[in-house]
């Protein structure tokens, strides 16, 4: 088994703010009149977020453009704050199990603004190469000009404690034991919830020698990697050709639809801003794409998508169903979502409903093919999100089944005998994936879904498919494709 290191982890932040040259030009540190110490600016841009992640469960990677756009960082300033506030929401449990150990109170007695200025430090401390002396001297600073300045000195016995060690030393001093304990291991030292890891665990079949251990540990890596920007190039709207030569991207490996993004902004790409493409995970296409694509005996022309905010699968399927006369009803409960579906499939045979999927109104039996892209934990989608993997409770999982199993029994009644159910998750988690079909209703029978996805590797044993970012490179989908018995 590999172990996570410290300093040699990917994540390392750009050097260079102000106050790091400041702070590594030696004394005296301190001006001798007393003015306030200088702010750094891309670290206070990521304690403004960790505050934001903390006290009001903003979602990171909504926030974060505001902030920066508020502070107007840019370049190099705006990449160290990205990585240092999503470094550090993504490692939180773990950071905070070591400040834990070296506070002589617990954290939740601690100011919030002091726990997220320990928190930030402790992320570059543990897992980048600035400097130990910059990481502890910036923070202070940026504490003395805060709410709570008399904290500093708190805050900066804290940081010298936690410098003792690097991540690897306080994985070894304070996680339970590799040998006898390697899931709580591989937990602590990739920064994940036990819970979650066990999950991943339990989905990838991984047992516990060290070739499992080793997937494992590559699973939970893959969820600190930032994925790459898929484009989708919606069907007959324009080519997999025209939109790689219009966004000077690469063809994707597998989706015939999709493109890779290698830098820059794709709302820059004038395909993206006039909607003949779209940003989506190939997982994502490929999914979609299976179930348009596979094989159906009778009429083909009335698709539905049941739960289908924010639209992106509803794109592909209503651009799909456009170049082969069928036409789409797209279902999604909350308002807002169902406006962003409105909007994403403008121009296409697609008719959007506000509704509950357990009960949408429409009429039974009239469906041909019907996508259950259902509300799940989202756990293979981690990267996407970095504070994600401490929010989720491993209590959302029973409730989000209930509702799984619930829409696809009313998938089941609006499908037509001989029609087509793809039941869809990202999440590979067993009690959202083949927990829910192995209860699936009867008349749904299970068909080998690895065909409809010519080319993709690693599809195991079937029937079902579980995509995976560490081995396909898209989001964690999981597919099971179902005809309804005639
Ligand atoms: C996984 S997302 C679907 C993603 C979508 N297919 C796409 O590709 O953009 C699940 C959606 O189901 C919606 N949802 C949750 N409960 C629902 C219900 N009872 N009926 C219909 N939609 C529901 C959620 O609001 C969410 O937008």
């Amino acid at each position: 088994m590999s172990t996570t290191s410290g300093r040699g982890r990917p994540s390392q932040g750009p050097r260079g703010g102000r106050s790091d040259r400041r702070a590594g030009d030696g004394p005296p540190r301190r001006p001798q009149t007393r003015r306030p110490p200088d702010v750094d600016h891309a670290r206070q841009a990521a304690l403004d977020l960790l505050a934001a992640v903390r006290s009001r469960s903003a979602y990171a990677n909504l926030t974060l453009p505001g902030i920066l756009n508020d502070r107007g960082l840019s370049g190099r300033d705006a990449a160290l704050a990205t990585e240092l506030a999503y470094g550090t929401c993504r490692a939180l449990g773990q950071l905070d199990a070591v400040i834990g150990t070296c506070c002589d109170r617990p954290l939740a007695d601690l100011d919030g603004p002091v726990l997220d200025a320990l928190r930030l430090a402790a992320y570059q401390l543990l897992h980048t190469r600035i400097p130990d002396h910059a990481a502890v001297s910036v923070t202070v600073d940026l504490v003395r000009a805060g709410p709570n300045p008399g904290a500093a000195g708190f805050v900066n016995a804290v940081l010298r404690k936690i410098s003792r060690h690097d991540l690897a030393g306080w994985i070894a001093e304070i996680g339970p034991d590799r040998v006898t304990d390697p899931l709580g291991y591989l937990a602590l030292a990739t920064a994940h919830p036990r819970w979650i890891a066990a999950a991943l665990q339990d989905a990838l079949g991984a047992k516990g020698d060290e070739a499992g251990l080793a997937e494992l540990e590559a699973a939970l890596n893959a969820n600190d990697v930032a994925p790459q920007v898929h484009l989708l190039a919606k069907p007959g709207r324009i080519s997999q050709d025209e939109l790689m030569i219009a966004a000077a991207g690469d063809r994707a490996r597998y989706s015939p639809f999709g493109v890779y993004l290698p830098t820059g902004d794709p709302g820059r790409i004038s395909a993206i801003v006039d909607g003949r493409a779209a940003v989506q995970d190939e997982g994502s296409q490929l999914v979609a794409l299976a179930l348009a694509g596979a094989p159906l005996d009778g009429k083909d022309e009335r698709w539905l998508d049941l739960a289908s905010g924010p639209g992106g699968k509803a794109a592909l399927l209503g651009a799909w169903a456009g170049q082969v006369g069928a036409r789409v009803d797209a279902v999604e409960i909350t308002p807002h979502r169902a406006e962003l579906v409105r909007k994403a499939v403008a121009g296409l045979p697609v008719a959007v409903h506000t509704a509950d999927g357990r009960d949408p109104g429409l009429p039974e039996g009239a469906f041909d093919r019907v996508l259950l892209d259902a509300p799940c934990t989202g756990l293979g989608a981690l990267r996407r999100r970095p504070e994600a993997r401490w929010r989720r409770q491993q209590t959302d999982v029973a409730p989000l089944v209930r509702l799984q199993r619930e829409l696809l029994a009313s998938a089941a009644k609006l499908v037509r005998p001989g029609g087509l159910v793809a039941y869809v998750t990202c999440s590979p988690h067993l009690s959202e994936t083949t927990g829910v079909i192995a209860r699936r209703p009867a008349d749904l029978e299970l068909i080998d879904a690895r065909p409809y996805l010519p080319g993709v590797p690693d599809l195991g044993a079937g029937p079902t498919v579980q995509l995976w970012p560490h081995r396909q490179g898209t989001d964690g989908m999981f597919l099971a494709l179902m005809r309804r018995a005639v």
